[in-house]
């Protein structure tokens, strides 16, 4: 099986996923919703293809079946998809990569002992990439949960953080002791995707290196921390 990156580019056209491997990206989960089975494949098809290109880890979001019938490198289940045995086996049985969604240290201890490769951990904070969020961590909650696995001292997956990741939150998420991130709109959004896809190349590898988000990142950054900061300012009440 496939190393699991530390950075996962969640995206849904082959031409978001080439920009992105241009910068660096070696892990792309390929997401959409509201297609049919053959819309979804036939843009499963072009994505695979930048990713043997590139030679990046393809992931399919929600559907065991086209991740087997196109055999990509693994899939992605959240609490809601369905998988039946008998694509398990078969996921299993090729080395295919399962990856699960988790919201809870509970979640998370649920699948001690399971064939699952990693584990997506989130919503780190609100985000727009998806309806119906699970309620949102912090980096409060991924510090208690990260604290808690430590202690607990069970073999577990690896941890995704996942949820309205930008560059400024990286240093303190890995600090928690996350395996990697996965995000769609700090990269997808950005004016130069290829551009932004190095630095979080750059800054997942090595999460330490200072990050000026006020120096060096675009207005969408600017604007998530400004707003951060906002909510902040509004919370004080003045006497
Ligand atoms: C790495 C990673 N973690 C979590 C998710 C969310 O999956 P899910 O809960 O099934 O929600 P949808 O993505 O299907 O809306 C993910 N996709 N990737
Ligand atoms: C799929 C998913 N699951 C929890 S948050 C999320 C969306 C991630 O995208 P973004 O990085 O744009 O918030
Ligand atoms: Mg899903």
């Amino acid at each position: 099986m496939r190393k699991i990156s530390k950075l996962h580019f969640i995206t849904t056209s082959a031409a978001l996923a080439e920009q992105a491997c241009r910068g660096g990206v070696d892990w792309i989960q390929l997401r959409l919703k509201n297609v049919s089975y053959e819309e979804y494949r036939k843009v499963a098809l072009e994505v695979q293809d930048v990713c043997k290109r590139y030679n990046a880890t393809l992931i399919i979001n929600d559907l065991p079946r086209l991740a087997l019938d196109i055999n990509a490198d693994g899939v992605h289940l959240g609490k809601e998809d369905i998988m039946t045995p008998e694509e398990e086996a078969a996921l299993l049985a090729g080395g295919h990569i399962i990856g699960c969604t988790t919201n809870t240290l509970e979640d998370i201890l649920h699948f001690k002992n399971k064939p699952v490769s990693y584990l997506g951990l989130g919503p780190f904070r609100h985000t727009t990439t998806k309806q119906n969020l699970s309620p949102i961590l912090g980096l409060g909650g991924y510090k208690n949960i990260m604290e808690s696995l430590r202690t607990s001292s069970q073999k577990l997956p690896p941890v995704i953080a996942i949820g309205g990741i930008i560059l400024y939150d990286i240093p303190s998420l890995f600090e928690t002791g996350i395996h990697g991130i996965a995000l769609s709109g700090a990269i997808g959004n950005a004016s130069d995707i290829s551009a932004k896809a190095a630095e979080f190349t750059k800054l997942v590898n090595d999460p330490t290196a200072s990050n000026d988000p006020w120096g060096n990142s675009d207005a969408q950054t600017r604007d998530i921390i400004a707003g951060g900061i906002g909510e902040i300012i509004g919370n004080i009440t003045f006497n």
